[in-house]
């Protein structure tokens, strides 16, 4: 099952203080990611190894393909439209505008065309935050806001199993990986359930992401590795350990979805930490995984 070739390099030294949301687009080859606090999204070339950036106005969480070419984003608390050539963003849509000190977090789109993404308080320091204040949202192509639920703490991974019956969720807080029935037809969510809960070496669930078999890989934070897991056994299949602790997200890429990116962080590590992982806040490729991903579903919007 698991071949022992699996190799990891860091194939881009950005020091990222908060790398997240990595994307693979097929047209271009590339890796599109965010680094949150430095209000920044990349595109790295895989082919010429170049990285384009492109700075917003204010913390970008997520980015995400659009069917009709560039990109949409999830900047400060609004859905955002993305023209890479322009540097541009155009607002489709706000939410939280009660709560000031409300960010997006995490986002994806799911299978229809619709852009998930949820909320959380501004962070004082990593994972220290007033609790409960997140929502989940989505975007549907008709640039309607759709609110799920509230009460996050830091709204994170998310993606649809592969016959999009079930949608997977993490609250980084909770320590759970959860599943929902999902519809694709109305895009609705309902019973909430806990598909795996972390071990306390584990650490913090952040980012995830689906494979072709329909297991999950989640990116621990502070835990420095990206765990497989069966969502129908609740049982961890498989242990991926990285060279730094602040590992973040994962997506699938490269030749026929057969690499995993990592994307990691640099802020809450200090001098000496630095010192001894000083590829944090970078880029990682994974080869010899010998499991495939799937493509991204691009905004239908
Ligand atoms: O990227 C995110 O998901 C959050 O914005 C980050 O701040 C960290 O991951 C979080 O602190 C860990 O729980
Ligand atoms: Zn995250």
């Amino acid at each position: 099952m698991t071949m022992s070739s699996i190799k990891i390099e860091c194939v881009l030294r950005e020091n990222c203080r908060c790398g997240e949301s990595p994307v693979w687009e097929e047209a271009s080859k590339s890796l599109l990611f965010v680094d949150i606090p430095a209000k920044k999204v990349c595109r790295w070339d895989s082919l010429s190894k170049q990285v384009q950036r492109v700075i917003v106005d204010a913390p970008v969480s997520s980015v995400a393909l659009r069917q009709s070419g560039d990109y949409v984003a999830t900047v400060g608390t609004n859905f955002c439209a993305l023209n890479w050539e322009n540097q541009s963003t155009l607002v489709l849509a706000t939410v939280d505008k009660d709560k000031k000190n409300n960010r997006f977090n995490d986002g994806k789109v799911d299978p229809a065309g619709r852009y998930f993404a949820g909320t959380m308080a501004e962070e004082t320091a990593p994972a220290v935050l007033e609790r409960h204040q997140g929502s989940l949202y989505s975007l549907f192509p008709n640039h309607h806001v759709e609110k799920y639920f509230d009460q996050v703490d830091i709204s994170n991974g998310l993606d649809w199993s592969l016959d999009h019956k079930i949608f997977y969720y993490i609250d980084s807080l909770s320590y759970s990986v959860d599943a929902f029935d999902y519809d694709l037809q109305t895009g609705k969510i309902s019973n909430r359930r806990s598909v795996y809960k972390l071990e306390r070496e584990e650490q913090i669930p952040d980012g995830m992401c689906i494979d072709v078999e329909g297991k999950l890989w989640v990116a621990c934070y502070n835990g420095g590795r990206v765990i497989r897991l069966d969502p129908e056994t609740g049982k961890r299949l498989q242990t991926v350990k990285l060279p730094v602790d602040k590992t973040t997200s994962c997506c699938f890429g490269g030749k026929d979805y057969s690499e995993m990116y990592v994307t990691s962080a640099r802020d809450g590590l200090d001098s000496e930490d630095l010192l001894r992982q000083p590829e944090a806040g970078g880029i990682f490729k994974i080869t010899g995984l010998g499991v495939k991903g799937i493509p991204p579903h691009p905004y239908a919007g």
